[in-house]
């Protein structure tokens, strides 16, 4: 991973070098407090141990079982699904195994996945943490029933991937499922390399091995300078920007296979920073697309904004035929891949034009080893950023109130924040 900061330096916000390297003795001590964390693989710090933690063998032997399904359905939300999901949409090929997600609650999209599924070739992969999400055990109830009414054994579909302890580890043993146990002290938005992100991947067939040696190598430059780690240049820039104003960060991808890879951005830097009224706002959008809409608002909108624009050098390209269509003929002869890059090096200095930070993040490709660069890279850059900010990275308090309200409106226990709902103050217009 390869990270730029030269279009944040003299913008508004901006960074200025100066203050980076005066920044850097504190992230000196930040790393320190990181690797004392790794050492002892300290709740969350674990995370970052991951390269050399995980057990790609186990997760290989694990889904043995399941040899090449027409589907993988994972049931899990939030990072219980989102890593598996970054992986698969970066890395899937036309002949693997199709991988869904249901990582919601919606009864027609529920509905429509399940009725278009041949039940008996679909691998059900649930995964929770603490096996008593409600969306995920709720989803898991309503696919065993409809594998059930299909005439499908759901006890030989069905993968699990949790706690040591709790509902579906109950379910695991009592039905001998194949199983794996979410590793200690990793928070499922850390979560991508390890057993829970992983083991999609092991079904449709990736290689496990380049997609930790990608996040080794990242690892291997973490150091007590910004300067010389991708990752915490990037994690200290964000911290910095957001210090003087730069209080969203807009994850702009020119990469399709990497859309999922802002919606994982979103909850790693939304779930970890956004505490103590601190944090900075992840917003999801895609290169060249985005162009087309968003642009226009971080271009010339509040000056509230850093823009993150990510790549690969390398991609299959797609030549664009000649044309003699009015005033497009400058495209013919060009290639797909072409135009895209010139998109992105554009959007580039139109921000820095006008003075809006962005920072340059590029992967040599969105393959196994690109992939582990990106992902290691992002997490341990929050890590710093958590560092910086002073906040609890690794906890999720705020999450809290609103399952326990909408748990108390299910009937599933006596919860004050339900009343709450019932005292909403209301204005309809209709
Ligand atoms: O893996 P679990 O325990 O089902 O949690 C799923 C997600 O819900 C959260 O705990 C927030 O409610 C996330 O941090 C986590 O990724």
């Amino acid at each position: 991973m390869r990270v730029d900061l030269g279009n944040a330096l003299s913008t508004t916000p901006g960074v200025s070098e100066a203050s980076l390297e005066r920044l850097d003795e504190q992230v000196a001590a930040a790393h320190e407090t990181i690797e004392a964390g790794r050492a002892d693989a300290e709740h969350g710090y674990a995370a970052l141990n991951l390269p050399d933690t995980a057990d790609p063998d186990a997760i290989r032997a694990a889904v043995e079982p399941f040899d090449s399904p027409d589907a993988v359905v994972t049931v899990g939300i939030g990072g219980s699904a989102l890593g598996a999901a970054t992986l698969s949409a970066g890395l899937s090929e036309p002949d693997d195994p199709e991988a869904y997600y249901l990582d919601n609650v919606d009864p027609e999209h529920v509905t429509r996945l399940l009725d278009t599924l041949s039940l008996s070739d679909t691998v059900v992969n649930v995964v929770s943490r603490s096996g008593t999400t409600a969306e995920t055990l709720a989803n898991f109830l309503v696919v065993r029933d409809a594998m059930t009414d299909a005439g499908v054994d759901w006890t030989e579909r069905t993968f699990v991937t949790t706690g040591e302890s709790g509902n579906l580890r109950g379910l695991a043993e009592k039905h001998d499922l194949p199983s794996l146990s979410v590793p200690d002290g990793v928070p499922g938005r850390f979560s991508a390399l390890s057993t829970v992100g992983l083991a999609v991947a092991a079904i449709q067939g990736h290689d496990l091995d380049a997609l930790l040696a990608g996040a080794r190598d990242e690892a291997s430059r973490l150091s007590g300078s910004l300067f010389e780690s991708p990752a915490y240049a990037y994690g200290a820039a964000s911290y910095a920007l957001a210090n003087r104003g730069a209080l969203t960060n807009a994850m702009m991808p020119y990469s399709e296979d990497l859309e999922y890879f802002a919606e994982w951005f979103a909850q790693l830097w939304a779930e970890s920073l956004g505490k103590d009224g601190l944090g900075q706002t992840p917003a999801r959008a895609l290169g060249a697309t985005d162009q087309h809409s968003q642009l226009q608002l971080y271009r010339a909108g509040p000056r509230d904004k850093l823009v993150t624009l990510v790549r690969p050098t390398e991609r299959a390209d797609r030549d664009i035929p000649e044309t003699d269509l009015e005033g497009l003929s400058y495209l013919g002869g060009s290639s797909l891949g072409e135009l895209l890059d010139a998109e992105f090096e554009a959007t580039e200095a139109s921000l820095a034009a006008v003075g809006v930070p962005n920072v340059r993040v590029e992967i040599d490709a969105v393959d196994e080893r690109g992939l582990g660069e990106l992902l290691y890279g992002m997490e341990a850059a929050c890590v710093l950023y958590g560092e910086l900010a002073g906040v609890s990275t690794f906890t999720q308090p705020a999450v809290e109130w609103g399952k326990r309200a909408a748990r108390g409106l299910l009937g599933g226990g006596d919860f004050e924040e339900a009343d709450a709902v019932s005292e909403k103050t209301r204005l309809v217009v209709e």
